[in-house]
C-alpha cells in the first residue's frame, strides 16, 4: 500500500482487505506524534507512512480486520492509540540494547538474539503451545515506554520491555509483535503458528463479510 498519507481512501482500501500486516522500517515513528522532540535527528523519519497507518490502523481496527503488526508496526499500533515511546530503548538505565549490529551479515543480524518471557494464559501464548517463552531476533532502537491503554502485553524481555501486545476487545485477531517472525519463517516453528493464527483470522473474516 502507497504512503499516500491523508489523500489515501482508507475505506475503499479496507473494503479488499482481509487481513492487515504492518511490517519493519528503519525509519521511526515521529516523536511528535506521542507529545515528544525528535531527541537524534540523525534516525531516519517517514512522514508519509506515519501520516498513512496511524489513521489506517484506527479504521482498520474499527472495522474488525485482522491485524499482524511487526517491529515499526508494532510500535504504529501503540502510537496511534495513543502510547509512547523510548526513542533509545539503549539509553534507558536497566534496559538492554535491542539494536541490530550493523557491521554483521543480514543471517547475524535477523538471527534469534534473545529471549522472551510469554504471558501465562494469554493469546501469544497460546498461539504457541502454551510455551512460556521463546527466542526473538531484535533489530530496534526504540520500543514501548507507555502501552496504550486498549493495549494487552503479551510477552516481554528480560529488561522488562514489552515485545508482544494483543488489542483488548479487538472483535477478531489483533496481535503485535517486537520482532521480526517473517524472518525465515518456515523455518522457524514459532513463527509459522503465528502466521497461521494470523492466516486463520483472515479466512474467517473472509468467509464471514
Ligand atoms: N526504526 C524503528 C523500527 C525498527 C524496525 O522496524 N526495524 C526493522 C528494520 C528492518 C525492516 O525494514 O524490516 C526502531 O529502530 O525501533
Amino acid at each position: 500500500m502507497p504512503a499516500l498519507g491523508a489523500s489515501t481512501d482508507f475505506e475503499t482500501l479496507l473494503a479488499l482487505a482481509d487481513g492487515v500486516m504492518l511490517t519493519g522500517s528503519p525509519s521511526n515513528v515521529h516523536a511528535s506524534l506521542y507529545g515528544q522532540e525528535v531527541l537524534d535527528l540523525s534516525l531516519p523519519q517517514d512522514a508519509a507512512r506515519d501520516a498513512t497507518t496511524l489513521p489506517f490502523i484506527r479504521a482498520a481496527l474499527k472495522r474488525g480486520i485482522p491485524l499482524l503488526a511487526i517491529c515499526r508496526g508494532f510500535q504504529e499500533v501503540n502510537v496511534a492509540l495513543g502510547g509512547t515511546l523510548h526513542q533509545a530503548v539503549h539509553n534507558v538505565a536497566g534496559m538492554a540494547d535491542h539494536r541490530e549490529r550493523k557491521d554483521q551479515s543480514l543471517e547475524q543480524q535477523y538471527a534469534a538474539s534473545h529471549r522472551v518471557r510469554l504471558e501465562p494464559g494469554g493469546q501469544l501464548a497460546r498461539i504457541l503451545g502454551g510455551a512460556s517463552d521463546i527466542m526473538v531476533n531484535s533489530l530496534h532502537g526504540q520500543g514501548i515506554a507507555q502501552l496504550a491503554p486498549s493495549l494487552v502485553a503479551e510477552a516481554r524481555a528480560d529488561d522488562g520491555l514489552v515485545e508482544a501486545y494483543r488489542v483488548a476487545n479487538a472483535s477478531s485477531f489483533a496481535l503485535a509483535v517486537q520482532w521480526h517472525p517473517e524472518w525465515r519463517l518456515a523455518e522457524n516453528p514459532d513463527s509459522v503458528r503465528l502466521f497461521k493464527a494470523f492466516g486463520e483470522a483472515c479466512h474467517n473474516y473472509k468467509n464471514q463479510r
